[in-house]
Parts: structure tokens; sequence; C-alpha cells
């Protein structure tokens, strides 16, 4: 628009300019003063074309010079945003890139008890699942730390955090993005009581697979990162299916590094309810044995395609003077199922039903499972084996003993509340103290059911 406007002016100058000499020629006939209007007239004809050339050539060179520029701005930002990708360094983001990335946080794809999740595109063309944490107050520094421990880990059977943003007090964090969502909704029939869309029934060598997918995942948290990584919230909602229904484990929100000499640690109960090792209520500490614990149900849910505990409908008739039906509903414990029908010999029974209509199913698969499953949910945590033993047993490398009758499982108190049983709550920083074991302590009508040997007597 400058360069038109300026070219315009340069032209109606020329022509002023030649129409003064016209008219001086006109006038003045050819006296001195008509030579020295016409010489100086000229000359700044020719000044204006000489600007209009130098104005035209730097312009040129100018254009050329930002798009060169451009060119390489766009080529280092591609290089830049790829090096931090190889190095797993997360990016800061703004979050107006956050807000243009989900475009205005308008598809929502889950939500957890910390926050929802929204699918987005990043500038540079990769998907992304940006989590917007609610309701957690956390200082930005503890936030920042926590980033640098995730974005620390890089294994293929864990989630990629791309970046984090903590705009005032909103906290974000930027996952690679993973197509098949979570297992609950491909293991439970009800696709994990979340009424979610998607999902369906994942065959048994898939499910095989998954299992040693986590396995290997939480094996190297535990054993091949600097600092034991313990990620505390293990669950089928937390273990991710990529395109081809591999497992990427996700949600380190809850996750707790410790020294690799230190054996065990003592911290607020956090978790899923139906997931907790017994020392969390048990005061003894925890350790990267408590996630073999969660493992151990998880394996199980996965072969009974159904929650470890479920309220189930019982029918009791009561007689007085006349005759009433009423429903009653009670906790059922699958891991003492499981554990009662593997000692029967019966393990096919414990099977996900829908897998046993659909498929032939190697008995001895999902005794090697079931065995390992209830090694991992053995009450003391030192009986249980570490997640590198697991692999080894799962692969078949190392033979699976029959794991021995637990004397107590206990499963966690809250677990046992109404809404809980779908094995769904999550507990986050419950100070220790309002379930410490008192020398008189006594269990709650409630626990008594929950407190109890894991084999039938
Ligand atoms: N990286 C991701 N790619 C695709 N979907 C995801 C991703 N992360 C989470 N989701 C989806 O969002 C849902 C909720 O995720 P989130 O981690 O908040 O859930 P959660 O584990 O159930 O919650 P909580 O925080 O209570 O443990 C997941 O179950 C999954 O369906």
């Amino acid at each position: 628009m400058e360069d038109r406007k300026a070219n315009i002016i340069a032209a109606v100058t020329i022509l002023a300019l030649l129409a003064v000499i016209i008219a001086a020629r006109v006038c003045l006939k050819l006296s001195r003063t008509f030579f020295l209007i016409a010489g100086v007239d000229i000359s700044l004809i020719l000044a204006v074309i000489c600007f209009l050339i130098i104005r035209s050539r730097y312009n040129r060179e100018r254009k050329l010079l930002v798009s060169k520029y451009v060119s390489e701005g766009r080529e280092l930002r591609i290089e830049y945003s790829f090096l931090r990708k190889v190095a797993g360094v997360p990016t800061k983001f703004k979050l107006e890139d956050l807000e243009e990335a989900t475009d205005g946080f308008r598809s929502q794809i889950g939500k957890g008890g910390s926050g929802s999740v929204f699918k987005g595109v990043l500038k540079d063309g990769s998907q992304v699942a940006v989590k917007r944490i609610e309701g957690e107050e956390k200082g930005e520094r503890e936030f920042r730390s926590e980033v640098a421990a995730i974005a620390s880990v890089q294994h293929k059977n864990l989630v990629r955090l791309f970046g984090y943003s903590c705009p005032n007090r909103q906290r974000f964090l930027v996952y690679e993005y993973i197509p098949n969502s979570s297992l609950d909704i491909w293991i439970f029939p009800d696709r994990g009581n979340r009424r979610r869309s998607g999902g369906g029934c994942l065959s048994w060598d898939q499910r095989y697979q998954v299992a040693i997918d986590v396995a290997k995942a939480l094996a190297y948290l535990h054993h091949d990162c600097r600092s034991k990584i313990l990620h505390l919230d293990v669950k089928p909602e937390n273990i991710l299916l990529d395109e081809n229904y591999r497992a990427v484990v996700t949600d380190f929100g809850l996750s707790k590094l410790i020294a690799r000499d230190e054996s065990r640690v003592v911290t607020d109960i956090r978790g899923t309810c139906g997931y907790l090792a017994p020392e969390w209520l048990l005061e003894h500490g925890i350790s990267e044995k408590s996630d073999v614990y969660s493992y151990g149900i998880v394996l199980l849910e996965m072969i009974g395609g159904r929650r470890s505990i479920t309220r189930v409908a019982v029918e009791e008739t009561k007689t007085n003077t006349t005759t009433k039906k009423k429903e009653k509903k009670k906790l059922e414990y699958f891991p003492r199922i499981v554990n009662k029908k593997m000692r029967e010999r019966k393990v096919m029974e414990i099977v996900d039903q829908r897998l046993i209509e659909d498929e032939e199913i190697d008995e001895g698969q999902v005794m090697k499972l079931v065995c390992v499953a209830l090694w991992c949910l053995q009450e003391k945590a030192k009986s249980r084996p570490d997640m590198a033993m697991v692999i080894e047993m799962i692969e078949g490398r190392v033979p699976v003993n029959e794991p021995p009758d637990s004397e107590v499982v206990v499963v966690d108190l809250l677990a046992a509340d109404d809404d809980a049983a779908t094995g769904v709550r999550r507990v986050v920083n419950i100070p220790r103290l309002h379930i410490q074991r008192e020398r008189n302590f006594r269990l709650p009508s409630i626990c008594s059911s929950i407190i109890s040997p894991i084999s039938p007597r």
C-alpha cells in the first residue's frame, strides 16, 4: 500500500515537472530563464526516477531477507521442538497455545479425579491430550519438579509428557495422545462404570500382551531410573491403549520418588480404592511392592473382566407374620473367589465369559497369570515378587510356583464405602492419622467383611 502511494506521488511529481517545462517553453520561448527552469526540472525528474529505482531495489531485497528469516525461523522452531522431544525436555506452553491446540478446550476425551482431559493438535501437527488439573492446590515449584520427574522417564510403555503450563493458579499437563483410550473400557462390560463411548472386549492375547507391557513400564520405573519412581495409582483407568492395543501407563500425578537405597517410605494415603496395598493401612510404610500389589489386582481384573470389589444383590427372606422378600447387597471380593477356584483347579471359571464364548484359551496361560497375580497380592510386601521377576514369570523364563494361601487380605477400608465399590474412587493425601491402628483398635463392623482370610475357611 505504502509502495503504491509513493509511486503515484512520484508519477504525479514527474508529470507536474514536465507540465512546468512545457508551460515555460510556451511562455518564455527559448530564453535563458526557460533553460534554467528546464534544467532544474529535469534534474528533479532524474532525482525522482533514481529514488524510485533505489526504493524498488531496497524493497525487493528487504522482502527476500524477510522471507529468508521467516523460513529460517520456522525451520529453527521445528528443529528446536524436535530437539526438545528427543531430549525429553518438557516445553512450557502459553495458555493461548493450549487454547488454540484444543480449540478452546472443546473436545473433552476424559475426566478423572484430578481433572479433565482434552484432545488437541499442536502447531507442529502432533496430537496431544491436555490435562487440566482441577481442585489440586499445588505450588508452582512442586508442580514443576513433578513435571521434571515425569519428563525424565523415557520408555515405550510410559506416556510421554510434551510439556506443561501454569498460568496464574491454573495447571496443565500436555501428554502425547494415545488413540484407544484406557483399559477399563476394553475389559469391563459396563465400560468401567463411566458411561463412555468406544471400547469393546479385548482378546485374551491382547490382555496377555497388556500384562507384559504394564509390567515392563513398572519395572523400568522401579529398577532402571536414577531414583526409584513409585507410580502409586496403577489401575485400568491409568493404562492407555495405543493404535495396536499395546499398553502405555499414564498419570504420574501421585507418583513418589525415593532414593535407590530407601526401601520404604511413610506417606499420606494416595491412590484409588480397591487398588491400595494393605501396607497403606497397616503403617508399614510403602515401597515399590505397593505398585506390585495394585498390578496384581489389575491382572485379576483383566482375566475376569470384572472389578476386584463388586456389590452384588442377595435375596433375603424374612418370616414374621408375613413372608417378605428383601434385597440386600453384599461386597464380593474377586481375589478371594480366584484363590478358591485356583485351589479347586477350576481357573477357567474365573475367566471373562465373553472370552470363553469367543475363543480357545490356553488354560496353562490362565493358570500362570492367576498365580503371578496371587503372588503380587501377598499380604506381606516381602513375599511379593518385584516387577522384573513378574516379567520373567509371565514371559516364561522363570517357572511360577503355586502361591501360598495368604493369611489375611486387607482390602482398603475406604473401598467398603457404598459408592466406592466400583473401585474407581480416588483418595489423595489422606493423613495417615485417620486410619491409624491403635493398641485397642477395633474394626468398624463393615471392615470385618473386608479383613478376612483370602482362602475360604
Ligand atoms: N494421553 C492420553 N491420550 C488419550 N486419552 C487420554 C490420555 N490421558 C488421559 N486420557 C483419557 O482421559 C481419561 C481421564 O484421564 P485421567 O488421567 O484424568 O483419568 P483417571 O486416571 O481416571 O483420573 P485420576 O486422575 O482420578 O486417576 C482417561 O481414562 C483416558 O480415557
